[in-house]
């Protein structure tokens, strides 16, 4: 492993460098670094990371001495280029910017001119590829092993699949800078599951507001049929961590530019420019998703209803070009351009004109005199993943304390909404009333209001969000490195068996649903689940085994359960824990005290029944703390689009405001009480097991298997804990704290268990990572181990079927 220095290495990948690179001459170059957006972030985290950037330059350069010599002197910049050039257009303006960009906001696809090669989707697609692998290439010669690699935004959704195809072991996170649809608008995309399934390869996922989280986790459960979960989005076992970071920017920046003389003089001149009138502020780049012709309709409404304001008031609009070359760019710019000369042809006059529009950029020193200035900056965004502006404002505002009137459809408008006045952009009048607000609010209110915003972007800085990034990255690579070692084992079967033989406790905890049911096929009419028929008396002479302690830990219900196995002298929990019976056939509830409000099932069991109504041979399980909806035999694809408008209705009704976890299976959908899982019950079931029967033997040997969500698998750790380490005797162990007692805080006996790890047996059915310590390919192998150990329930004796 390499390291620069001390620091570890950080590789920041970006469809643009942050740098602006001027030619001076034949083969030299002057360099700037770009001081707005998202580059901030490389202040935030050289401290600790030795941080190179890999990205466009910004043009096209096709001779290899240049190319030398420009990549000479970015170098000294810490940058790194790709050269994209004939690319560069169809990836960026194509594919990026006009289909995933406007798909991203909910403003939909553009019509495909599928007849004009150059801007089919499947060109423009291809070259986004071709891009994607590009950033590839020039980040593999520029990796060293334990490098870091974050890549920023929509540009580079294939990448995280690609590094991982390259090599597995590289740490890659993945944030979006851009809001994240709801999946209705999302799954319009034509390549909408390439697109999910690549970004799920890295180890972590962050998004600007909670909004856009829930949405990419619902849509990759819709569209893919993978579990979301509070963690993020697991297929196969594999979990993407998702987390919610918004980013921030570098306040001191803004602080101490303020206070540079050459900003007094141009605030001063401003001032003067301006005396006698109020300044509202813009400053967006001239996209649709930035809402400028609202902002102007609200603004002229304002003049409309405000005559007394007419001449006291000014708009001064910095619209940065742009994109230029996307024809959707192209139709805002003139629709703006009218709007701009209607209102100033309605209300200006010949020594005064309410707004004063710029398409161009400004300096930053001179952005700051602006922000500085200004009574009102007007953010109208019609979607916005964060907008940094807002934040800049604020910063630059700690003298002047003016009012921020922010759109809530920017991603900032969930940070700032306390201290701005939300507004909603396609609502005219809103902003109209805002902006009076704003124009008139008294001093207390507006210095208490930013107080509160200039609070939250000083704490919530670029540097934060950059270190917070990164080290849930590296969390969440460590963690899927553990599991990776963990791939499980082909079950030693022999020895598995010869264990069991020699044991004087054996403790069997099944699954139900997948492990013990019988085998369903298309032809089955009858969806009851029943246990596998193979499996009759296997089970009821383990049962009946005095040596064999067997329990069926299942999410089906007590009816069900008492159904299928009311006959066998087995411990069955029924809803993972909740309730427990007894081989005598005795329930009791063993329910943990938090899980008591149970207000939601009645609205979800509403919920279910519909939509089973409406899905030929789907099928419901409703118990007392969960409710399980099955569509494994209904038609494949139908199946799949009610299970995701399933999930619309409950999201939006029943569960909106409830303490549930909600499970995206297969070819199920479950909703439970938070926090239920089976490795979180098994303490609660062995202590009251404990409590009802008398032990005199510790348990030896224990066999755990099921077709389990990966939350269950927690179930398979429990026992790890429970494991004697080799060199502690029995009476060691014995006088030690590790029993259920202490750990599960249930009243058993101190020697519930003399587990050695030889004799402990998870064994996971039909996954490729687990945290079981064995895999089986299917409930039939189950059968077979079953069967095999029944034979030698007595030991030595002779097999007994
Ligand atoms: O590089 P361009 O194509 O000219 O576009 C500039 C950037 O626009 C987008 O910015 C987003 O990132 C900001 C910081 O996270 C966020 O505040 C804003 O809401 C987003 O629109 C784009 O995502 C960047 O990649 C572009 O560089
Ligand atoms: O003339 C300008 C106007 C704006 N900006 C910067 O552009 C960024 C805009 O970021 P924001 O998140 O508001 O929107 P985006 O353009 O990234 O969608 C901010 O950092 C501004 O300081 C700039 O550098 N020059």
């Amino acid at each position: 492993m390499m390291s620069y220095g001390e620091r570890p290495r950080l590789l920041v990948v970006a469809n643009r460098l942050p740098v602006s690179s001027k030619k001076t001459g034949e083969n030299s170059w002057s360099m700037e670094m770009s001081p707005g957006g998202k580059f901030n972030l490389l202040g935030g985290v050289t401290d600790q990371y030795d941080t190179k950037w890999v990205g466009w330059p910004g043009f096209d350069v096709y001779n290899e001495v240049e190319k030398t010599a420009l990549s000479k002197s970015l170098a000294q910049m810490n940058c790194i280029p790709v050269f994209l050039n004939e690319v560069f257009d169809q990836y960026y303006n194509g594919y990026s910017n006009g289909i995933i960009w406007p798909i991203l906001h909910h403003m939909g696809l553009p019509v495909e001119y599928h007849h004009d090669a150059n801007k089919s989707f499947q060109t423009q697609y291809d070259a986004y590829k071709k891009a994607n692998r590009m950033f590839l290439d020039v980040v593999m010669e520029n990796y060293e092993e334990g490098d870091t690699i974050w890549c920023q935004d929509y540009h580079l959704m294939f990448l995280p699949q690609y590094l991982k195809e390259y090599n597995n072991k590289i740490k890659v996170g993945w944030f979006l800078h851009s809001p994240f649809p709801s999946s209705e608008v999302y799954k319009t995309l034509p390549s909408r599951s390439e697109l999910l399934r690549s970004v799920l390869r890295a180890d972590l996922l962050g998004f600007h507001t909670y909004d856009f989280a829930r949405h990419f986790v619902s849509t990759c459960t819709q569209i893919l049929g993978v579990e979301g979960t509070h963690e993020g989005v697991v297929d196969q076992g594999r979990l993407t961590r998702v987390v919610v970071l918004p980013m921030g920017i570098d306040p001191d920046r803004f602080i101490s530019t303020c206070k540079l003389p050459e900003v007094i003089q141009q605030m001063n001149e401003l001032k003067e420019k301006f005396s006698g009138k109020k300044v509202i502020l813009g400053v967006d780049r001239l996209d649709m998703i930035k809402g400028i012709p609202q902002k102007y309709l609200g603004f002229e409404k304002f003049l409309e209803e405000n005559p007394d304001w007419r001449d006291k008031v000014v708009l001064v609009q910095i619209a940065v070009p742009t994109r230029d070359a996307v024809p959707e760019y192209q139709k805002v710019r003139d629709q703006v351009h009218g709007l701009v000369g209607r209102i100033n042809g309605r209300f200006g006059s010949i020594s005064s004109l309410p707004v004063h529009h710029m398409d161009c950029s400004v300096p930053s020193n001179y952005l700051c005199a602006l922000y500085a200035t200004a009574d009102v900056m007007l953010v109208t965004s019609l979607r916005d993943g964060l907008n940094l502006v807002s934040h800049e404002f604020v910063a630059s505002q700690e003298s002047k304390k003016g009012v921020l009137i922010l759109s809530e459809f920017a991603g900032a408008g969930q940070s700032l909404g306390a201290g701005a006045l939300l507004v909603n952009p396609w609502n005219v009048t809103e902003v109209s009333s805002a902006i009076k607000d704003a124009l008139t609010m008294p001093a207390e209110e507006r210095e208490e209001r930013h107080r509160v915003n200039f609070q939250y972007v000083i704490t919530n800085s670029a540097e934060k969000w950059g270190g917070d990034f990164l080290s849930e990255l590296n969390d969440a690579f460590a963690a899927s490195e553990m599991k990776i070692r963990s791939i499980p084992h082909e079950i030693p079967q022999q020895d598995m068996i010869q264990r069991y033989s020699q044991s004087n406790h054996r403790l069997i905890i099944l699954g139900f649903c997948g492990t013990l049911t019988e085998p369903m096929n298309s032809q089955n009419d009858e969806l009851d689940l029943k246990l596998n028929p193979k499996l009759e008396g296997t089970l009821k002479a383990l049962c009946n085994d005095p040596k064999t302690t067997v329990v069926v830990l299942s999410r089906s219900g007590r009816n069900i359960l008492d159904k299928v196995f009311g006959e066998y002298k087995i411990w069955l929990a029924a809803e993972n824990g909740m309730f427990l019976r007894d081989p005598s056939g005795e329930w009791v509830t063993n329910m943990p005290q938090n899980m008591k409000n149970l207000d939601w099932v009645h609205g979800v069991k509403n919920v279910f029944k519909y939509f089973t109504d409406r899905t030929p041979r789907s099928f419901f399980e409703a118990s007392e703390t969960s409710l399980v909806w099955n569509h494994e035999y209904a038609d494949v694809k139908f199946g799949k689009t009610q299970a995701r408008d399933m999930l619309q209705h409950l999201w939006a009704g029943p569960i909106s405001k409830a303490s549930v976890d909600v499970v995206r299976g297969n070819h199920s959908v479950e909703v439970h009480a938070m926090n239920e899982t089976k490795g979180a019950a098994i303490g609660r079931i062995l202590g009251e097991m404990m409590h009802k029967i008398s032990m005199t033997t510790p348990i030896d040997y224990v066999f755990c298997s099921g077709y389990l969500l990966e939350k269950d698998e927690d179930i398979y750790t429990f026992f790890e804990s429970e494991i004697v380490p080799s060199k502690l005797s029995h009476e060691t162990r014995s006088k030690s704290s590790s029993s259920i007692h202490s750990l599960k805080k249930k009243q058993v006996s101190p020697n519930v268990f003399d587990l050695k790890k030889e004799n402990y047996f998870s064994v996971a059915i039909g996954q490729t990572r687990s945290k079981a310590r064995y895999v089986i390919d299917s409930s039939q192998d189950v059968v077979d181990l079953l069967q095999s150990c029944s034979c030698r329930y007595n030991n030595n004796g002779p097999p007994i079927f």
